[in-house]
This record gives structure tokens, sequence and C-alpha cells, in this order.
């Protein structure tokens, strides 16, 4: 996925190593990044700079909408993105659904300041494929984030043009999608095939992005899709008060909402 490069993080100690049904689940405890989720040896969230992605994934897509109640989460088995997810009064139901048991109960254990979005009554958690659970539902969610590890690997159906049919499908009018869309340095051709596919589904679709230090050149990106043809999810549809997001977010704000999307040269012509 990113040749001729790696990102290494010194380790303190090992904590958890096992082998899923689906990948090699290894959890240790870095000098300078808090405890560290790898999986199929790739750094999925560490506790320094997790909340840059969780949170840029999560309010994207939420403030894009303007009263998101039901949300479903696809992935996000280290609980990151639910724990966003509930901090806006106005969802009434959380759903995630993540294919591997082993990410969940390892966060549960090592990755408290994550896993703390399981603890919410307003959440349910499903274990299983999403794309099978996806085809259950027509109609159904105002916003559905896919918290995604990367296409090589039991996440590959999650960056298809059928999944994103089964997206549409799920969504209520006027839903809103986001999901982990690589990285423009590292990926840029895959990203605008990704968006073209996209874009045949979705009358909306925008590639925003975020910088966090331990994920591949230092950054991760978003498609941010929409049923409602009028929306222009560049500019958020809602925004807490500069108050509410001091307190409530470390990253994310209405200024880096907007900001996201502005991309440079050799990535806009081919993106936006
Ligand atoms: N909740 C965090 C999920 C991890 N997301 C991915 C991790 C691996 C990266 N190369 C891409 C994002």
């Amino acid at each position: 996925m990113w040749p001729g490069q790696a990102m290494s993080l010194r380790v303190n100690q090992i904590l958890h190593v096992e082998k899923s049904k689906y990948q090699d689940v290894l959890i240790f405890e870095s000098t300078d990044y808090g405890n560290v989720l790898v999986l199929d040896s790739v750094i999925q969230a560490t506790e320094r700079d997790e909340f840059s992605y969780q949170e840029m994934i999560t309010h994207l897509a939420m403030n894009s909408h303007p009263n998101p109640k039901k949300v479903l989460v696809i992935g996000g088995g280290d609980g990151g993105v639910l724990r966003e997810v509930v901090k806006h009064d106005c969802v009434e139901q959380a759903i995630l659904c993540d294919i591997d048991e082993a990410v969940i109960r390892c966060s549960k254990k090592y990755l408290p300041s994550m896993s703390v979005g399981f603890e919410h009554p307003n959440v349910k958690v499903h274990i299983g494929d999403g794309f099978k659970f996806l085809e259950e539902y027509k109609n159904e969610f105002d916003v559905i984030i896919t918290d995604s590890s990367d296409p090589d690997g039991p996440a590959e159906s999650l960056f298809q043009k059928p999944y994103f049919e089964l997206l549409h499908g799920a969504l209520k009018e006027g839903g809103v999608i986001t999901t982990q869309a690589e990285n423009q340095w590292l990926h840029l051709d895959m990203i605008e095939n990704l968006v073209k596919s996209c874009r045949e589904v979705f009358p909306v679709v925008e590639y925003a992005y975020t910088t966090i230090p331990t994920y591949p050149s230092g950054q991760i990106g978003f498609l941010v899709c929409t049923k409602d043809s009028t929306r222009n999810v560049k500019v958020p549809l809602r925004k807490w008060t500069r108050e509410e997001e001091e307190k409530l977010c470390r990253y994310y704000n209405a200024d880096i909402h907007a900001a996201s999307f502005v991309l440079p040269n050799f990535a806009r012509n081919k993106l936006a």
C-alpha cells in the first residue's frame, strides 16, 4: 500500500498478540504515542493521535446532515467513531457492525479512551460482515460511516461500487456517508477511481483529508457523499459554538470542516 516507506514507533512493551479469524492483532505500549492497535502490521490507531481521524470521519458526516437520528458505523471496532457519534444529542440510535470481535474485545481491554464509545445506552453492536449487514436495510439510516482498514485485507469489498450502491440504498432521503479514503500522496489513482465509482451512485461526492502523524505520510482522506443533490457538504450544515467545539473535540471545528476539502493542485484536478 506504501512501497519504499515505513512508519515505526518505539515499543515499551507488547501488551497483546493474537491471530483472529480475519487478521493478526497486536497491541503494544509505545514510548511516545500511548497504546497502539496494529492489524496485519498496519497501525490502526494510537492513543495520542487517533482523535484526528475519528473526529473528522464522524463530524464531516454528522454536521453535513440536518438532524441525524439513526447512525450506522461499518468497521470501527476500536470504538472511537462511536465515541464521536454520540456527542451529537440528536442521535437516537447508533449501530456498529464490525466483522472481527477480537478488535472490539482488545479495544475494551487496552484502549479505554476509544472503547468508551461502546458504553453509551443508545449504542448497539453487531458482529458480522458490513456488506451483508447492509443488504438487510433499505431507507433506514441518516448517516453511515465506513471506518475501515485498507483495501488489501478483509475490507477489500468496502472500496468497490457494489458497496456504495448498498450504502445508497440503506440511507434515508438526504442521508450522508463518509468512508476512509486513503492518502492523496500515496493512492491518488485509487482515490480517483473511488470518486468516479461513487459519482455513479451519489449526486454529491467530495474528498477531504486530515493530518495524523502515525498514518502513512501523515495524512488520511475521506469521501463525503450525500443523496441530496442540493447539499454542499463543504460547509457544515450544523455547527457547535466555539466553546462547545473546545469541550467536545481536540481536532474538528467548523473552520477545519471547510478547510479539509481544500486540495493541492496535484490532487484537485483529479478529485474535485
Ligand atoms: N478507527 C480507526 C480505524 C483505522 N482506519 C485505518 C487504519 C489504517 C490506515 N492505513 C487507514 C485508516
